[in-house]
């Protein structure tokens, strides 16, 4: 076989098994987000039915998650390491709450391959490699199936964009081409897709109190990170659910001060409980 036969070969498999990721956890159903219309038909028809209508009609329709019901999704955002996991453990004794932390194992080792540990290395070579991965494997996680009425899941889609992709092309790491790429992706999943956040629960911590836990914390992959990194990533969170100035919110944002000890912010998780598990930030 030649090198190019087995490289596109490879390619398709590939592609395969990413479009069977997707299209496995959708309802191959498609809704108008205000009257769900309940015919089914298959992938292809779906897409073709959507390509028309966005032609004929005003409204958009969206592709929907697996046995979508009325389930409440609470996406908890903020810096690394700025105690997302210990929240998540917390609510976990909760019962009636599902809790699903970020897919970082997947991200260090995808076929045995580390694309979070090559962003950090060479965040130009890899940053692209890594952020594809990372929104598929968000993506996968927004269309599982929820099995309490409250699912708690850390970060979110929207972050990974927002956040880490932002970070990388205004920092100079990603080439131009690279972030078009992610973007058209993006916008093509949000348009497409119904991607339901009923809250953000954000822990707004100083990028000092990030640094001190990230080492305490002592990843390999993230030994190299400096401070400045975690000040930008501070900004963009700043810029994007507190000052609003960025990206459009997907949903009311729970402030939650997060440079406290742990006993500190244990009480203030039990304050918040009854708002988060109504998905109310007020
Ligand atoms: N309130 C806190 N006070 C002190 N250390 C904390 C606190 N919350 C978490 N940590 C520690 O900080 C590190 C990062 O926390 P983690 O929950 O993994 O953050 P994230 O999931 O946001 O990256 C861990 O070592 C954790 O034990
Ligand atoms: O889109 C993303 C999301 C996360 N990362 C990085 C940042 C951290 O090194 C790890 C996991 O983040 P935590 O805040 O510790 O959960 O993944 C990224 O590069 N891109």
């Amino acid at each position: 076989m030649s090198f190019s036969s087995c490289y596109i070969g490879r390619f398709r498999r590939t592609f395969a098994q990413i479009h069977s990721t997707i299209a496995g956890r959708l309802n191959r159903q498609i809704s108008d987000c205000q009257k769900p219309v309940h015919r089914k038909c298959t992938w292809m028809n779906t897409q073709a039915r959507l390509l028309s209508s966005r032609t004929q009609h005003s409204y958009r329709r969206k592709l929907v998650r697996n046995g979508e019901k009325k389930q409440l999704v609470i996406c908890i955002e903020g810096n690394i390491a700025s105690g997302k996991t210990t929240c998540l453990e917390h609510f976990s004794k909760t019962s009636d709450i599902e809790v699903m932390t970020e897919p970082v194992s997947k991200w260090r080792n995808v076929q045995g391959h580390n694309p979070l540990g090559l962003m950090y290395q060479d965040p130009s070579r890899w940053g692209l490699t890594l952020q594809t991965y990372v929104q598929l494997t968000m993506l996968d996680r927004h269309l599982s199936t929820i099995t309490a009425p409250v699912r708690m899941m850390e970060r979110s889609i929207y972050s990974a964009k927002y956040i880490f992709v932002e970070n990388l092309y205004r920092s100079g790491k990603m080439p131009d081409v690279d972030f078009a790429v992610l973007s058209e992706w993006f916008e093509w999943i949000i348009r497409n897709i119904h991607i339901p956040v009923d809250l953000i629960v954000y822990l707004q911590t100083t990028p000092q109190i990030c640094y001190e836990r990230l080492k305490e914390r002592c990843r390999e992959e993230e030994k190299m990170i400096p401070m400045e990194y975690l000040e930008a990533v501070h900004q963009l969170y700043e810029d994007w659910l507190i000052n609003k100035t960025s990206f459009k919110v997907p949903a009311p944002v729970l402030v939650i001060p997060a440079d406290h000890d742990l006993p500190k912010m244990i009480r203030q998780y039990e304050e918040n409980k009854e708002k988060i598990l109504l998905g109310r930030n007020a």
